[in-house]
């Protein structure tokens, strides 16, 4: 449309001397005139140059005085043949406009300002104010003494704008050529490709936007829980190695050597080296003992301890393995508060299903000091989890060789209206403490998560192979949600 009204009237006319005033002639929009006169300069078929110009726009007081009239003409309509008193006609008007309207009124001798009254001084009168101000919002020109008079009342304002003067150019052509994007085949056979004219090249314009590297849904959940954990104060262990002895995997632990978790059913150990070069023998000795008949006011298992069992090399089950070696560190050092954190992969000898691997991570935090005790724990958890997005738990009595009391923990998922499992946690017990060294008054409160369980919930996965192995799927990874587990996971 546009482009077809300036090329045409460019054929019998030498130029467009204002674009504007040749949008309003034409019917057409401005800002689309300016567009095609941009794109037909780019190709040289017309040359453009600029001019600013000033243009006069109503304030928002022009505009209301546009539309009801001018303060003076309120006011003159406001007297009645009589006359009318100050007060009366002053509440009537407002006090704004009164003001105003009195002394515009009085400059062009409309009225008689007496003592009580006002009164007419004519009997008609124009309003040439708002006369102007509508002339002005046809794009109108008035008088300059006019502009001026409105300009000092502050009811219009000048805005400089674009227009644009438009002649003939050197590849002008009434309609503008259609050209080529690609050289095709059939251009080649045909050989039309001589009388083609092709698009230039753009080297500014944005290439395809890069599909670039992304975060795999674990990766991401796993630094949300790291953030959670430094907010909270808590440092991070040194994770180690997969593989683990027996040793720090469970009897450190407290885990009785024929505890069904210690079967090769449940648990992947290692052919070779099948088991470990070295473990400090001291506290070898005390934990045997504390296994065989107890100590530290415990009665202990009461069977025979075999070193051999806890030299097995294993793939560690669980990442209080790495909690077990860092708290026999701990112990050596004279007593502080501590809190730590560990995330890494663990192994479990399980039949895959849609909810179990072989292989997964787990979340462990733990909290070491004196005077703590289950209500820390509860109230540590209340914490950590409401960070996460899930702050109605439940607690459930359990059982672990190396805390008591236990609890797992429950969260009321609103997405799927139910209680689920989210963790398993405890107070280590002394026979694992007090053995490794800490002091008989340390406490050391701890949960333990896998990193999947959250993660399914908050991407919505409900197969665990989905979301770890070697069929994840890129939509998945691409998948951002926000990072908040519970509600908002689900509804996104
Ligand atoms: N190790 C436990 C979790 C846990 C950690 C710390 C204390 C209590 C429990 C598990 O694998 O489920």
């Amino acid at each position: 449309m546009a482009e077809e009204a300036i090329l045409g009237y460019l054929e019998k006319n030498a130029e467009i001397s204002d674009s504007g005033r040749f949008a309003d002639e034409f019917g057409l929009d401005h800002n689309e005139v300016v567009n095609v006169i941009k794109s037909l300069n780019g190709f040289r078929y017309v040359d453009a140059e600029d001019i600013k110009m000033e243009k006069w726009v109503l304030t928002d007081e022009g505009e209301t005085y546009a539309a009801t009239g001018s303060p003076e003409m309120q006011l003159f309509l406001a007297i009645p043949p009589e006359g009318i008193p100050r007060e009366e006609l002053q509440k009537k008007l407002g006090p704004s406009i009164f003001k105003i309207g009195c002394a515009q009124a009085a400059k062009n001798k409309w009225v008689v300002m007496g003592k009580q009254l006002i009164s007419r001084k004519v009997q008609h009168v124009d309003d040439k104010v708002k006369n102007s101000l509508l002339q002005i919002k046809d794009g109108k020109e008035i008088y300059d003494d006019d502009v001026k008079a409105l300009k000092a009342r502050k009811l219009i304002v000048s805005q400089t704008w674009k227009v644009y003067s438009v002649k003939k150019g050197p590849s002008y052509a009434p309609r503008r050529k259609k050209v080529a994007t690609d050289l095709t085949r059939e251009n080649l056979q045909r050989g039309d490709w001589r009388e083609l004219e092709f698009k230039e090249y753009n080297f500014n314009a944005k290439g395809q936007a890069l599909l670039g590297g992304h975060l795999h849904p674990l990766l991401k959940v796993r630094q949300q829980i790291k953030n959670i954990f430094r907010q909270m104060g808590f440092e991070e262990m040194p994770t180690n190695n997969f593989v683990e002895s027996s040793f720090w995997n469970f009897d450190a632990l407290f885990q009785p050597q024929q505890h069904p978790a210690r079967d090769a059913h449940d648990t992947f150990f290692l052919k070779d080296p099948s088991t470990t070069r070295e473990l400090p023998e001291d506290y070898v000795e005390r934990v045997k003992q504390v296994h065989e008949t107890g100590g530290y006011g415990s009665k202990g298992y009461g069977y025979n301890w075999k070193r051999e069992e806890a030299n097995k090399n294993l793939l560690r089950t669980h990442t209080t393995a790495v909690t077990s070696r860092m708290l026999y560190m701990l112990a050596q050092k004279p007593f502080a508060p501590k809190k730590y954190f560990s995330i890494d992969r663990v192994f479990r000898n399980e039949a895959v299903d849609r909810t179990h691997l072989a292989e997964f991570h787990q979340i462990e935090g733990l909290i070491c000091d004196r005077g703590l005790t289950l209500g820390d724990l509860i109230g540590v958890l209340y914490d950590f989890f409401s960070r996460l997005g899930m702050s109605k738990l439940r607690f459930k009595p359990a059982y672990n060789p190396y805390t008591e009391p236990s609890m797992e923990i429950f969260s009321y998922h609103e997405g799927f209206k139910k209680w689920v499992e989210v963790g398993n946690s405890g107070m280590f017990r002394p026979e694992m403490l007090l053995p490794m060294g800490f002091p008989e008054d340390a406490r050391i409160i701890a949960w333990g998560l896998s990193l999947e369980r959250p993660t399914m919930i908050l991407y919505g996965v409900d197969n665990i192979r989905d979301l770890f192995g070697h069929k994840v799927d890129l939509g998945l990874v691409k998948k951002n949600p926000i990072c908040r587990l519970g509600i908002d996971a689900r509804s996104e």
